[in-house]
């Protein structure tokens, strides 16, 4: 129900695993012009890595509920408190937007937003994120895509740069959305304009009907039916350095199973500047060098996420991965690291050329 008085709108970023709703969001940031977005970003594992990514750019207007997924929060209490906080006139937010943990099951969360009984708050719209080049892999994984793409306001479709025909992604996705916008986009770069327009009306929720949404079946069967009750996750935080070629080797033989990882590494030595933000996606890897913060704490942290993982195995892995403190680094070790290293304006993609251990002997890497 509306209230009168300022209305501040509730978007629900959902998608799969890696699809690019981080980066959806810090580019909804950069781009916003006049307008403040008040961000919540739910995480999965016990690191706040999406927090962490997306902070700086925030400040005070960030909430991260850490630690689990928010579709599994006994109620919305928690939420509710943090839409709060960010709808007092004081944060100067003209619009909300919620990251969900990528296992998250989005008609949860739409519940949850029109369960608020906050009197500013009015649901936004489901914006899902599809990543073009999982797309089949994904599909065919996990046929609950489908569902979700049909409860969507706006579907982006992104990582376009990836696939040579986009007509292949964007035609099946449009044939199984509804009345939804299909966005085509590439990092993430959707005109914030689109979102905040995507504001349903108030008898149609998306695709979701007002029965739906109000239903209250969640018993631990549901449950148990969501996406992320397949997977395993694994956090891992150290305060050795990793060896740069130890880890590589780690990451050429990752299980298959191993479908995302995130975080930050440490090289100790072979890079005292920069701390190196790691993305893969399936068969993607990328590293991005970024200067350590002036007395930041230098850590590894690192979440895994998968199904099927010997999560006790690969923590044993990573821990070999450490570096065994030499008092001198080998000038070559960083070269296999670099090579997921995009320089600015390289159109290149190393994941595209396979696994990591497909690509053949590192070439000289870029200073
Ligand atoms: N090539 C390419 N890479 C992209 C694009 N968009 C995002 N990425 C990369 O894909 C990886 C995952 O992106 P994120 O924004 O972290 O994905 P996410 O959906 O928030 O991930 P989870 O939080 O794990 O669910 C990162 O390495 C991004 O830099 C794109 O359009 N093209």
């Amino acid at each position: 129900m509306r209230s009168s008085g300022r209305q501040i709108p509730v978007v629900v970023l959902a998608g799969f695993l890696g699809s690019g709703k981080t980066t959806v969001l810090n580019h909804l940031l950069h781009h916003s012009g006049g307008s403040r977005i008040g961000a919540v970003v739910n995480d999965f594992g016990a690191i706040e890595i999406d927090a962490m990514a997306v902070a700086g750019a925030l400040g005070d207007s960030t909430v991260s509920l850490g630690n689990g997924c928010l579709c599994c929060a006994v109620d919305g209490s928690e939420l509710d408190e943090y839409l709060e906080r960010l709808a007092r006139p004081s944060a100067g937010v003209d619009v909300i937007v919620i990251e969900a943990s990528g296992l998250a099951e989005p008609q949860e969360l739409v519940r949850m937003v029109l369960a608020s009984e906050h009197p500013q708050i009015v649901y936004g719209g489901l914006v899902e994120v599809v990543d073009a080049a999982e797309f089949d892999a994904t599909r065919a994984r996990h046929p609950e895509i489908e569902r979700h793409l049909g409860l969507a306001d706006l579907v982006v479709v992104n990582k376009l740069d990836r696939v040579t025909d986009a007509s292949r992604v964007l035609d099946p996705v449009r044939s199984l959305v509804d009345r939804a916008a299909v966005v085509p986009a590439t990092h993430g770069r959707v005109d914030p304009e689109l979102l905040f327009d995507c504001r349903p009306s108030e008898e149609r929720v998306g695709q979701l009907s007002f029965d739906d949404l109000h239903r209250h079946d969640r018993g631990e069967e549901e449950h148990t039916g969501h996406l992320h009750a397949a997977y395993d996750s694994l956090s891992f935080v150290s305060g050795r350095p990793l060896d740069p070629r130890r880890l590589i080797r780690f990451l050429d033989s990752r299980p298959e199973g191993l479908y995302r990882i995130k975080g930050y590494v440490d090289f100790g030595p072979y890079d005292a500047r920069n701390r190196y933000a790691v993305h893969a996606v399936g068969r993607f890897l990328r590293f991005y060098p970024e200067p350590w913060a002036a007395g930041e704490e230098r850590l590894t942290q690192l979440v895994l996420i998968g199904t099927g993982l010997d999560t006790t195995a690969l923590r044993e892995e990573l821990e070999a991965c450490g570096s065994d403190g030499a008092p001198h680094v080998d000038e070559h070790g960083m070269w296999g690291v670099l090579r997921y290293v995009q320089e600015p304006g390289d159109p290149g993609d190393p994941g595209e050329f396979g696994e990591s251990g497909d690509l053949g002997e590192p070439g000289e890497p870029a200073a």
